[in-house]
């Protein structure tokens, strides 16, 4: 028994050393690469050399999964090459992702999911903030939540891309489940802490178990979880994760209206990628209330081009007063395409300010496609 357990485990040691020197042969490649894109670019410009490429990691991901012959489960495998490509980044350069913190945050661990532990990370106090950082090129990445599935559209998210210069480089979406998590036991809470969308998402739970209680708003999930570690009677609504790092108990898990509660983000950035083979592009534009029918007439361009639209949310101009700004997402179009170009075009006629906030590949879970 103990000699096999020895023989294995020199199979293990061997197979290490492979490994370690085909993970140093990619990264020697990865270096390359960011040298190739550094050529590519003009010197004056060669800070903004963009190394996060999220339509060639969803084409390295699809391949590993094609490629995978188990034992190893999928998700492990995409786990690992997330931080091969993580550490692929940080060699071609030093990358600043700016998040809404603090730690704990959906946003967080949203940011983690797509870039991995190598890269650097920023918490930020405002979904504004993470504009900012980005905007004034503190960091080249930013995380930002759209939407949700049962709250809908991130009005402070919707509202900064309207006065904002930033592009969405891509897409993913975070399954979200909600703890009540507190010093107290739940009959003794007297204030809950959470963040809007997410107070929203757990209506049915706190009408059972917290009829009347004071629901205070706050920036994030995990600013709720600090502050309700600093009160005896207190409740934050946030991640799992948060127990540990603000030293809460976990009184309900799961607490979300629908299991299959999901949050999608937005990795914005200063430009968007190069055309996939799979694209959604996301559009905005303000529709002059004087025009009968300017809206159907905008819808229709879409139409005509046989695109099909998967979000649309309008909110005030904030720019000209009782004129409202549309976002329309289409699927299967990328941002540079001549079919966008004529749809830009065509939209000019009816509408104001018409401007493509970003165009990013298509992440959507296979149910939703
Ligand atoms: O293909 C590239 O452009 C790379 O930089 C390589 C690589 C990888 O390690 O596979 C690394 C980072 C990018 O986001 C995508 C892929």
């Amino acid at each position: 028994m103990s000699l096999n357990l020895d023989t294995l485990r020199l199979q293990i040691d061997s197979l290490d050393h492979k490994l370690i020197a085909l993970l140093n042969e990619r990264a020697q490649v990865s270096l390359d690469i960011g040298a190739a894109k550094k050529d590519a670019m003009d010197p004056q410009d060669e800070d903004n050399t963009h190394v996060y490429i999220p339509g060639r990691e969803k084409q390295v991901f699809e391949k590993v999964t094609r490629l995978n012959p188990g034992p190893l489960a999928p998700e492990s495998l995409c786990a690992i090459y997330r931080e091969i490509m993580s550490a692929s980044i940080a060699l071609q350069k030093d990358v600043m992702v700016a998040y809404l913190g603090p730690v704990g945050s959906f946003s967080h661990d949203a940011s983690i999911k797509r870039f991995g532990d190598s890269v650097q990370y920023a918490s930020q106090g405002s979904i504004a903030d993470v504009f900012d950082a980005v905007e004034r090129g503190r960091c080249q990445y930013g995380v930002v939540p759209f939407e949700n599935s049962i709250a809908g559209s991130v009005v402070p998210t919707l509202d900064k891309f309207v006065k904002s210069k930033v592009k969405i480089r891509a897409e993913t979406y975070l399954p979200v489940h909600h703890y009540l998590l507190s010093k107290t036991t739940t009959e003794a809470i007297r204030r809950v802490y959470s963040h809007p969308v997410a107070l929203a998402q757990c209506q049915t739970f706190l009408n059972e178990h917290l009829k009347g209680i004071e629901l205070v708003p706050c920036a994030s999930t995990s600013e709720a979880a600090q502050l309700a570690s600093k009160e005896k009677f207190a409740a934050a609504i946030c991640s799992q994760v948060c127990a540990e790092i603000y030293g809460l108990d976990i009184l309900h898990a799961n607490i979300e209206d629908q299991q299959d509660n999901t949050t999608r983000f937005f990795i914005i950035s200063d430009a968007w990628d190069a055309p996939t083979s799979s694209d959604k592009t996301l559009l905005m534009f303000t529709v002059d209330h004087r025009l009968p029918g300017a809206l159907c007439d905008g819808l229709k361009v879409f139409k005509d081009h046989s695109l099909n639209l998967t979000k649309i949310d309008s909110r005030p101009s904030l720019l000209r007063p009782w004129h409202y700004v549309f976002f329309v997402e289409c699927a299967g179009v990328h941002g540079d395409s001549e079919v966008m170009n004529k749809v830009i075009a065509e939209l000019h006629k009816f509408c104001l300010d018409v401007k493509i906030v970003g165009t990013y590949p298509d992440q959507r879970p296979q149910d939703l496609n």
